[in-house]
């Protein structure tokens, strides 16, 4: 049997892809990190969730969230649409599942920016698939300091978000990996460890495996 550099069977078995699934308190900055790695990487796709919040000023539909109402939302969970779903802060939020499992099975890697709840529910329908990252805040004053930073939610929201933040904190032992995002570069380049870590774990587990045992070693 012939096999190429990437431990596939003349091409016709693809390497999967790997779920990257990174959550944190509101604030910590997960989507900064997610949006670093995608930047550096054009083949890495983002997981475009669909949400019933309405946009912030500059968010896009189709490439920040897929706007929906709560009819819709509801129509999408109770017709098998979502990969997962949750409500957060009040809103519907979840993945939807086709472009997901497309981009798995063409071998595509993608960052999912997801809170705790979503993140059970990912690992439970794609137990191979998934490495998690729970990203840390320096401290509670950072956390509020970068969501008044941010500026894109009123101060009500704002406090709804750190009400929540220990108790979005106390699920971080679920997580493959932790990091403290204090330093940007620093976390980016940890984050960035972690993708390549689950890279070789995954071509080791669909490529490499079959490979070595076509030797009869
Ligand atoms: N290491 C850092 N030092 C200082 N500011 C940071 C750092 N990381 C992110 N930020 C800033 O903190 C703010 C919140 O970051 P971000 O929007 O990425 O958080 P998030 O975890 O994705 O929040 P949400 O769950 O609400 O989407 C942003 O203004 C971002 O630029
Ligand atoms: N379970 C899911 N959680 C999601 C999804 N998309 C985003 N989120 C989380 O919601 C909060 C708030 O996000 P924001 O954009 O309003 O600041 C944050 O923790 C996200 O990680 C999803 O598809 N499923």
């Amino acid at each position: 049997m012939a096999h190429n550099a990437q431990g596939n069977h003349n091409g016709a078995e693809r390497r999967r892809g790997v779920c990257l699934v990174i959550s944190a308190p509101s604030g910590a900055g997960k989507s900064t990190i997610a949006n670093a790695l995608r930047a550096s990487e054009s083949a890495l796709k983002h997981s475009v969730s669909v949400t019933t919040r309405q946009p912030r000023p500059g968010e896009k539909e189709g490439v920040h969230y897929h706007f929906r109402t709560m009819e819709d939302f509801e129509h999408m969970a109770a017709n098998g649409e979502l990969l997962e779903w949750a409500t957060v802060f009040g809103r519907g939020y979840g993945t939807p599942r086709a472009p997901v499992e497309a981009a798995l099975a063409a071998g595509h890697d993608m960052v999912f920016d997801i809170d705790w709840q979503g993140h059970q529910q990912i690992r439970h329908a794609l137990p191979d698939d998934v490495v998690s990252l729970f990203v840390l805040p320096p401290s509670l004053e950072e956390l509020e300091r970068r969501l008044r930073g941010r500026a894109s939610d009123h101060p009500d929201e704002i406090a709804r978000r750190m009400a929540a933040a220990r108790d979005e904190i106390s699920h971080w032992r679920e997580f493959d990996h932790v990091i403290i995002n204090t330093e940007l570069d620093r976390a980016i380049t940890e984050a960035r460890s972690v993708l390549t870590a689950a890279r070789l774990q995954t071509r080791r587990r669909t490529g490499l495996l079959d490979f070595v045992a076509s030797f009869g070693a």
